[in-house]
């Protein structure tokens, strides 16, 4: 089985194909938890500025610079890295939305200043800019694919977003054989609401199927995927389930990868949509604090959970024998 592309370009809410397109991205959001896109944004030049030029030299800092990176009101916030037996390190910019935090992201790794990065950090910019806007497309065309008319719910949805990057790199592992694969993530789901991932040139990641196969997602230089995390679930009254994914990458080559996250700003409770709740939809989640869910999800109950969502705020299904009962 595989995943079909969907094509985003030139695409305008409501204009000509959007309708098509909407449905194509709900389907494959509805079976397998995320859509592969080729879409308008992530150009050739940006690609090659933020992968080429941006994150060799983010990653090549010393240990201790990129230490500094620390954001704790969410489980992996700030910098991932020196694991022992993980070639796997990886930073978050807690803000994108805007120039500020993106400067002082460059300025807390480069204290004496670093002008090329500086420049570089419109790379980012530039880059999130993209991400939000493919974000907000997909998230569109989803909650309106399963039903959602109403509009200004979909705009509020979006008001309460704030965006985040993770810029990634998997070094090699050389004592492995030349054509061997590692798993250098285990399978997972992500806590947030929605990741874009933008793979550059090396393949790595798998997202299972409904059969329990695991599909490579090909690091097409015009390709990336929308993945739902947990949250996207709790939106959708469990329409769409998150997608559990996991990274394989070659032993020989080094991989960098990017992924623009969303998570509401603190503060904001998650919950159904009114209009995805109804007599044949029940509610399935309680309206959940997703930060609470983050620290839950990583706890030694959560880690052991098949379901760590529904342990948190799953809405017990009544069965109709108690309903019986109770009439
Ligand atoms: O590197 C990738 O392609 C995806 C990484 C991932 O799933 C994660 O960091 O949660
Ligand atoms: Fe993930």
């Amino acid at each position: 089985m595989e995943i079909t592309k969907v094509d985003l370009r030139g695409l305008e809410s409501g204009g000509r194909g959007w309708d098509d397109a909407r449905d194509a991205v709900t389907a494959s959001m509805v079976a397998y938890g995320c859509v592969v896109v080729q879409h308008d944004g992530f150009g050739r030049d940006l690609r090659q500025a933020l992968f080429g030029r941006a994150l060799p030299e983010l990653f090549g800092l010393p240990v201790e610079a990129k230490q500094r990176n620390v954001y704790d009101d969410v489980q992996y916030g700030g910098y991932i890295g020196q694991i022992p037996g993980m070639a796997y390190e990886s930073m978050r910019l807690q803000d994108v939305s805007g120039a500020g935090p993106i400067r002082d992201f460059a300025g807390l790794l480069w204290p004496q200043g670093n002008p090329a990065f500086c420049a570089r950090s419109d790379t980012i910019g530039e880059f999130a800019k993209d991400g939000m806007k493919l974000e907000q497309t997909v998230t569109r065309m989803v909650l309106e694919g399963l039903g959602v008319r109403n509009r200004k719910a979909i705009d509020a949805h979006h008001e309460m977003l704030g965006y985040h990057l993770r810029m990634s790199y998997y070094g090699t592992s050389p004592d492995q054989k030349q054509d061997a694969t590692k798993v250098s993530l285990p399978a997972h789901r992500d806590y947030v609401m929605t990741n874009v991932i933008v793979q550059h040139e090396v393949e790595g990641l798998e997202v299972q199927l409904s059969d329990g196969s695991w599909f490579a997602v090909p690091p097409e230089p015009d390709t990336c995927i929308v993945v739902a995390g947990d949250l996207l679930s709790v939106v959708t009254n469990g329409r769409v389930q998150a997608c559990l994914h996991r990274v394989r990458t070659p032993s020989n080559r080094e991989r960098f990868a990017t992924l623009l996250g969303c998570m509401p700003t603190a503060g904001c409770m998650v919950r159904a949509m009114d209009e995805l709740v109804d007599e044949d939809h029940p509610l399935m989640y309680r309206p959940c604090d997703p930060y609470a869910y983050s620290d839950f999800q990583y706890s030694e109950q959560g880690r052991k959970s098949n379901d760590a969502l529904k342990d948190f705020c799953g809405v017990p299904k009544i069965e109709p024998r108690v309903l019986l009962l109770r009439s």
